[in-house]
């Protein structure tokens, strides 16, 4: 008798109160495969996955594991079984050693006494088995973001894990980073392990893929993979439409000479002396290495990160060292690479989400009151124009799918109506199609005299709209370049020198 596939889905459909997350989906993983699933934000990636993983129940249709029924077995039974789900947002314990997280707190004793000799031992092997190369009591706090996630899967495979799920894994990687961590995945699929991956970069999943599923509204399109499949059939595939890419226009709005931000000689929390202009209407790239002194800087200008000494002036006005609450007044806005701690507000609904930031601005109604009426219809403007997917601004922000989530932070920077936006990972966790939505309408809104810090490790992106692109390392700027035909090869080899001259 032949051997079943690893994994078997079978006509699953979801429905979520009113809302259809699936419809009929079936697909199959084989030991060893590597099945990615693609879709716009809320097409139901996640909702199939975490059904796979025993999260939560189908409503229809069941799932097999090794050809077993596993229907009625819960997410420890499943994990048992070998079926691993690695969330998108880190799921270790950052206080907490490697060692300890590898054993995810089931600790072996002698003695009755924790044996750390023992864990460190075990931990050391294994983390030389899969190659990465950390000491195993270092604080999972302390590890660069390619390890935390290689951990991740370490962890995965110390659980004896046949099929593990990568939601979004690559998120905010840098070029050389998601290498790694595809050599490490083709590694462990090489000894038979399997993976389910979730990805919005289309170039990754044909690299990386034996099958491809799309999801469409909730809907299944699988993808012939036995015959030469284009990043372009892919893109329309996962939109339903053509996709075509938003590009910077060469010729720059009115007052594109003038200065909106004048920064001098800053000091502070990783930053030894920046000095910088950005023009209105200017998309500012911003280059750097975590650590470098790319992200501080930006932080620093919303008041994030600490400041010692330096000027900054916004709009000719001297601004004094800034609180996001004095950066906003100045209109400077900020999206955080980390939206999940620093943005959303789970329990609130969308239309609370999108106007928090503006209620001292133009939601401000006499008597200090917020104008609700403004407020609705404004959020209604956006989730219309950035395509949200939402029953309506009145649901709460935890039913929304991840992607729908950065939308409406995105929605809520665009509405404070700022003179100078900064973005830090702007598009991590956005479908293609929204992302380019999104990045037209920041070019759109430089266009009319904007300024925009955009921060990415996504460089295709940032050489698509950077007007200029400046480079970070150790606390300093070291290169200003025009970004006039410049080669995502050149920047790297740029980035690299800087850190390697050192
Ligand atoms: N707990 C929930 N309650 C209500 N609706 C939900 C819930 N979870 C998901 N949904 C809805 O189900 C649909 C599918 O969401 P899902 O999270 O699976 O999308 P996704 O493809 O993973 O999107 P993304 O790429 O943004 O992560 C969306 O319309 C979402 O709003």
């Amino acid at each position: 008798m032949n051997k079943p596939p690893l994994l078997q889905v079978n006509n699953i459909s979801k429905v979520f109160g009113a809302t259809p997350a699936l419809s009929d989906v079936s697909l199959e993983v084989s030991e060893g495969g590597i099945h990615s699933l693609l879709g716009r934000n809320g097409a139901g990636k996640s909702t199939l996955v975490n059904i796979i993983a025993g999260i939560y129940p189908p409503t229809t249709g069941d799932v097999l594991f090794e050809g077993r029924d596993i229907r009625s077995l819960n997410i420890f039974t499943r994990q048992e079984l070998g079926i691993r789900l690695v969330p998108q947002h880190e799921n270790s314990f950052p206080d907490l050693s490697v060692a300890e997280n590898i054993f995810s707190g089931v600790l072996p004793t002698r003695g009755g006494l924790v044996d750390w000799k023992q864990i460190n031992d075990v931990a050391a092997e294994e983390l030389a088995a899969y190659g990465l190369a950390v000491d195993p009591r270092t604080l999972v706090r302390e590890l660069s973001s390619i390890d935390a996630r290689k951990l991740n899967i370490i962890r995965a495979m110390h659980s004896g894990a046949k099929l593990i799920i990568l939601d979004e894994p690559t998120t905010a990687l840098t070029n050389r980073e998601r290498a790694e961590l595809f050599t490490f995945v083709r590694e462990l699929k090489a000894r038979g392990t399997a993976f389910i991956f979730i990805s919005h970069y289309l170039g990754e999943v044909l690299e990386l893929s034996d099958a491809i599923t799309v999801l469409r509204d909730g809907r299944m399109f699988p993808v012939d993979t036995s015959d030469h499949v284009s990043e372009a059939h892919l893109a329309s595939l996962v939109a339903g439409e053509e996709v075509e890419l938003a590009h910077r226009a060469i010729d720059r709005g009115p007052d594109a000479d003038g200065v909106f931000l004048k920064v001098t000689d800053l000091h502070g929390d990783n930053l030894e002396g920046v000095s910088i202009d950005v023009r209105k209407g200017e998309i500012l790239g911003v280059v750097g290495f975590p650590g470098s002194g790319a992200r501080e800087f930006c932080r620093a200008l919303f008041g994030l990160t600490r400041l010692d000494s330096g000027t900054i002036t916004a709009g000719g006005q001297k601004v004094a060292l800034p609180s996001p609450e004095r950066a906003i007044a100045e209109g400077i806005s900020y999206i955080s690479y980390d939206r999940q701690r620093e943005g959303i507000m789970p329990t609130f609904d969308v239309n609370e989400n999108i106007g928090i930031s503006s209620h001292a601005g133009k939601l401000r109604a006499l008597g200090g009151f917020v104008n609700l009426a403004l407020q609705r219809s404004l959020s209604e403007q956006y989730r219309q124009a950035l395509k949200i997917k939402c029953n309506s601004i009145d649901d709460s922000m935890d039913s929304l799918s991840g992607g729908n989530q950065q939308k409406v932070i995105v929605s809520r920077l665009l509405n404070t109506d700022p003179r100078l936006l900064i973005l830090d990972e702007p598009t991590v966790g956005i479908d293609i199609k929204s992302r380019e939505e999104i990045i037209s309408t920041i070019l759109d809104l430089t266009h009319r005299g904007m300024s925009t810090i955009y921060l990415t490790n996504d460089y295709e992106e940032l050489l698509r709209v950077a007007d200029r692109l400046v480079f970070f390392d150790d606390g300093r700027i070291v290169t200003v370049l025009d970004n006039t035909d410049i080669t995502i090869d050149e920047l790297t080899a740029i980035r690299d020198r800087e850190k390697e001259a050192v």
